[in-house]
């Protein structure tokens, strides 16, 4: 039997542009790459799974490749590109610093990077989770960043820009990565599935997309959940029943109730939520979300915020016509205060059905208040 590869490492990108969602940071390395202003020490600082590392071993990659193309772009063709691309390069050395945090273990990098590469041009030092190394390991690391050896180059990778000690911010060319858009990454989700002979409709990768909140690697390893449950057909309908997501409709259909101060249909739909073994403070998290995303369709200038698929869209800007912003206003804070309220509440099935009272209530104290 094949052995199967994740799908984020299958599909790691090889080259610059084939990077989702960070075209200012790829272009500026490349820049630097033709113009020859390499830095010795750079900051790659973002959010999980949005490409730090993958870009850190194309930079390295790049920077040795024998055969550099025009566009600054590896020929993962040469040697050098061949053994980077197989793992075996001797140019890189990566490091995890969540795991190997001590003293010892930045004193065994640090003696290694004196030593000249014996192939290509430059050793290229990734330090993951740079923020994780210990107080005593920053400093033992701290010299070697001052006065490094001409062919050494360190990108330091963190989730957490704040821990970074001044000292190592300022001897660093520091990049921000972006958490990758929803859209940016249907279509790179769609590409997978194509050449992985899956079918999927549109409405399922946006699923995915949305519960993967801007990390790719995540999306890509909920698209391998997804397709080892459902097979090489994926259905809206299979995947948020595999990610116990809650239809959209649901919202759409209780938004309604709300609006028309129904009471008891709320409770039965509520029911029939729970009854799918729906998490009740998901739900009212949900219901957040909903609300935003209706004040989002309310408006011309924001309506391209909403990140959802055409035909959700198009269900958000009709329900966004039926109801006024002050009622969304209201309903956001009813959701507010029960998401305060939750956390400590035994009884949490009647924190939520107490507050889908109040949210079918809105309509009705209005009135009174007016009248
Ligand atoms: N911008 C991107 N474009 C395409 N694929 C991506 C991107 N970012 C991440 N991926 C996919 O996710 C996998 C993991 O990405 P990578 O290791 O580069 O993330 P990271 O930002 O370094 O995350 P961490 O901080 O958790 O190490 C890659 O192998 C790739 O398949
Ligand atoms: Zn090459």
């Amino acid at each position: 039997m094949e052995n199967f590869i994740v799908s984020a490492r299958k599909y790691r990108p090889a080259s610059f542009d084939t990077v989702i969602g960070q075209h200012s940071i790829t272009s500026t390395l490349r820049n630097a790459i033709l113009n020859k202003q390499l830095a010795q020490a750079y900051l790659f600082c973002g959010p999980r799974g949005v490409g730090k590392t993958t870009c850190a071993r194309i930079f390295a990659k790049t920077i040795n490749c024998m055969n550099l193309q025009p566009n600054a772009e590896p020929c993962n063709e040469c040697e050098s590109c061949k053994a980077f691309n197989s793992g075996r390069s001797l140019n890189i050395h990566e490091l995890d610093a969540a795991s190997n945090n001590s003293v010892d273990d930045i004193r065994g990098l640090v003696d290694q990077v004196r030593i000249l590469p014996q192939v290509g041009k430059y050793s290229v030092y990734i330090i993951d989770e740079v923020h994780m190394l210990s107080a005593s390991a920053f400093n033992a690391f701290l010299k070697t960043l001052e006065e490094p050896p001409a062919h050494a180059i360190f990108i330091l990778a963190t989730t957490e820009k704040h821990k970074i000690l001044p000292t190592i911010l300022s001897r660093c060319q520091i990049y921000d990565f972006n958490r990758i858009k929803v859209p940016d990454t249907i279509e790179h989700l769609k590409r997978i599935a194509a050449k992985e002979g899956v079918q999927a409709e549109e409405e399922a990768l946006n699923v995915i997309a949305q519960k993967a909140d801007g990390a790719m690697r995540d999306a890509l390893s909920i698209f391998d959940q997804v397709v080892s449950f459902c097979g090489k057909d994926l259905t809206y309908d299979k995947v948020i029943e595999n990610l116990n997501v809650l239809d959209y409709d649901y919202y759409f259909k209780l938004t309604d109730l709300f609006h028309d101060g129904k009471v008891a249909e709320t409770f039965l739909l509520f029911n029939e939520i729970m009854e799918k073994g729906f998490d009740a403070g998901n739900l009212v998290s949900g219901l957040g979300r909903h609300f935003r995303d209706l004040l989002v369709a309310k408006e011309e200038v924001t309506v391209q915020l909403l990140e959802v698929s055409a035909s959700i869209k198009e269900r958000y800007l009709k329900q966004a016509k039926t109801v006024t912003s002050e009622f969304i206003f209201d309903a956001l804070k009813v959701i507010e205060q029960c998401e305060m309220q939750y956390k400590m509440r035994v009884e949490k099935r009647l924190c939520v059905e107490l507050t889908l009272i109040k949210l079918c209530q809105i309509n009705e104290l209005k009135k009174k208040a007016l009248a």
